[in-house]
């Protein structure tokens, strides 16, 4: 693995039953970047996620995280070495305050974090929610609940964080705001990988682009050329037809 790669995946597969979700994947995720995984629909973007928690054990190949396999590991033991993921639909502990909400990933993550409190600060600073602190995370919007998401996940003190659409159903205002925290905690260390549908943030905010179809990789680069690229165009068109993707202009 080069020294740069904090995350790489070898002739990676999954089956259910026979269906081919991921099919002999390979990539390597440069450590301190952004980068988006694209596909249509039922592609195997979730699969993937789902192998690099440790949810689901791969049917072939290796999965390695910092110089480490982790093949097959229980989630939690992946969780503790930096792993973290933010779920779309955010499940706090609603009666909660969000500073207790982010507490508890800070206590939950990766091990050996001491200073839990300057460790819940910093993640909610990041997650631009510090004002939101001492309210319930019941009278949170849903724009902020994905920032609460974010917040506990880092809060791990992760390495990776691997976030599920965190602009799906924003508006544009709480779409901007998602991508400035994407991109703070990408300049605070942390690696991001983003399973997301929506292209305008898509291709504002990586800068790289893995696109699975029918569970193969078949596209990877930065965005500007993924998007022009006619497979990809063809794998969500179902045509080759050579206009951009939604919400690239060239
Ligand atoms: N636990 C499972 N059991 C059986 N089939 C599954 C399971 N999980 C996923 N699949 C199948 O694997 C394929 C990939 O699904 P996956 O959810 O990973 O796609 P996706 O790219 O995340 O789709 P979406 O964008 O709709 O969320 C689909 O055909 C799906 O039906």
């Amino acid at each position: 693995m080069s020294a740069a790669s904090i995350l790489r995946l070898e002739g990676v597969s999954k089956s259910f039953r026979g269906l081919r979700a991921i099919a002999e994947v390979s990539f390597a995720i440069e450590a301190g970047s952004i980068t988006s995984i694209i596909g249509p629909n039922g592609a195997g973007k979730s699969t993937l996620f789902n192998l690099v928690t440790g949810y689901l054990a791969p049917t072939a190949g290796e999965i390695s995280f910092k110089d480490r396999r982790i093949t097959g590991m229980a989630t939690n033991r992946i969780a503790e070495l930096g792993v973290a993921r933010a779920f779309q639909i955010a499940r706090p502990f609603r009666d909660l305050t969000v500073f207790e909400n982010v507490r508890i990933g800070a206590l939950f993550g990766k091990a050996g974090v001491r200073d839990v409190e300057v460790t819940v600060r910093r993640s909610l600073q990041l997650a631009a929610i510090a004002h939101l602190a001492e309210q319930p995370a019941n009278t949170l919007t849903v724009g902020q609940l994905r920032h609460l998401e974010v917040a506990r996940a880092i809060a791990t003190r992760a390495d990776l964080l691997l976030a599920d659409e965190p602009c799906a159903g924003l508006n544009p205002t709480e779409t901007a705001a998602m991508i400035d925290v994407l991109r703070l905690i990408r300049d605070s260390g942390v690696t991001v990988v983003l399973v997301e549908h929506d292209m305008p943030s898509v291709m504002e905010v990586s800068d790289r682009v893995l696109v699975l179809d029918a569970g193969a990789l078949i596209a990877d680069g930065p965005p500007h050329l993924v998007a022009s690229n006619p497979q990809v165009i063809a794998a969500y068109l179902g045509t080759p037809d050579p206009s951009p993707l939604p919400g690239h202009s060239p």
